[in-house]
């Protein structure tokens, strides 16, 4: 058995806030010997608009936010402690500044204990929704949607397999990375409170099952701070206040409710509840247990069972 844990936090749209938040959550994963931390989508920043991303995203080599975390990992390697690190950010997609339609790449980076970028998944599906008396978002003004599946791959606590958030609604890809060898899926997310209470746990609960295996589900919180960001222009570590923000956009909250599930579809772990009181980033752990997700497919062999003539699948 290996010990997981998942963070959650309240980004801002300050990068160099954000990732002291994130370093806290390194200290207390490694303190509790966890291997693995996962962090939620767009850890590095949540903007106030499609706009502001734009202005905010940095090439990973360049943002303060994942060199920070890399430096941080490598120092504790050498101090003996291993900790790998998947975490949500954004990046350009642009190759020109003259590109006439700017959008950025919602992503799920892996960095392994040394504090190499081993993985990069691009969320496939996005969030373009429109629903009364709910969120109105319109993901792809801003984001490029990725086209490929990660293959399921070696970690420390097993073979994992890739989605963000939005994805976690789409259940082939979780058959799918399952068909390809994954034991554990992970959907970093910052869902949105109406829709968090209606279905959070419950697509959780049904990917675990549908595909077998561990689902581990850290998650935005509260309100976000999207009136910050760094002054790039003297010190990176200067966070100054930006324009005004309109009420609707100051207003971005997320559901929280980290979840680790097991693959049979109990929730293992669970993180607080929105407290507008307290949103210091916590973690939540659970033990990842392989022998259990071999022996809940040898009792119920889903996979042997699937019908791929029929469904051309
Ligand atoms: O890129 C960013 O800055 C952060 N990205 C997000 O917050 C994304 C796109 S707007 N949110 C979701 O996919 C929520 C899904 C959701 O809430 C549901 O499926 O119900």
């Amino acid at each position: 058995m290996v010990l997981v844990a998942a963070g959650q936090l309240s980004s801002t749209s300050s990068l160099s806030t954000n990732l002291k938040q994130v370093l806290k959550l390194i200290t207390k994963a490694v303190n509790l010997n966890a291997k693995v931390l996962f962090l939620p989508e767009a850890s590095d920043y949540i903007a106030k608009n499609a706009a502001h991303s734009l202005k905010i995203a940095r090439p990973m080599e360049t943002s303060v936010f994942v060199t920070g975390i890399q430096s941080r990992l490598k120092e504790l390697h050498s101090q003996g402690k291993a900790l790998d690190v998947v975490v949500g950010i954004h990046e350009p997609a642009w190759k020109s500044p003259d590109d006439p339609h700017k959008r950025v790449k919602n992503l799920l980076i892996y960095i392994n204990s040394t504090g190499n970028i081993t993985r990069e998944y691009q969320k496939i599906h996005l969030f373009d929704i429109n629903i009364p008396q709910g969120p109105i978002l319109q993901e792809s003004n801003s984001v490029e949607p990725g086209n490929q599946v990660v293959a399921p791959f070696d970690t420390p606590i097993g073979k994992l397999g890739l989605g963000i958030c939005y994805d976690i609604r789409f259940p082939e890809l979780a058959v799918k990375l399952r068909d390809m060898g994954a034991e554990i899926l992970t959907y970093p997310s910052a869902f949105t409170v109406k829709t968090g209470a209606a279905h959070w746990h419950l697509l959780g609960r049904a990917r675990a099952i549908d595909s077998q295996s561990y689902v581990i589900m850290p998650g935005q919180k509260g309100v976000h701070d999207v009136s910050i960001e760094d002054d790039d222009a003297s010190d990176p570590t200067k966070v100054v206040k930006c324009q005004a923000v309109n009420a609707n956009e100051q207003k971005r909250i997320s559901y929280g409710h980290s979840i680790i599930i097991d693959p049979w579809g109990t929730v293992v772990a669970e993180a607080s509840d929105i407290n507008l009181n307290n949103d210091e980033p916590e973690i939540i752990v659970a033990d990842i247990d392989l022998d259990n997700v071999k022996k809940i497919r040898r009792d119920m062999p889903l996979k042997d069972h699937r019908r791929r003539e029929i469904f051309n699948n």
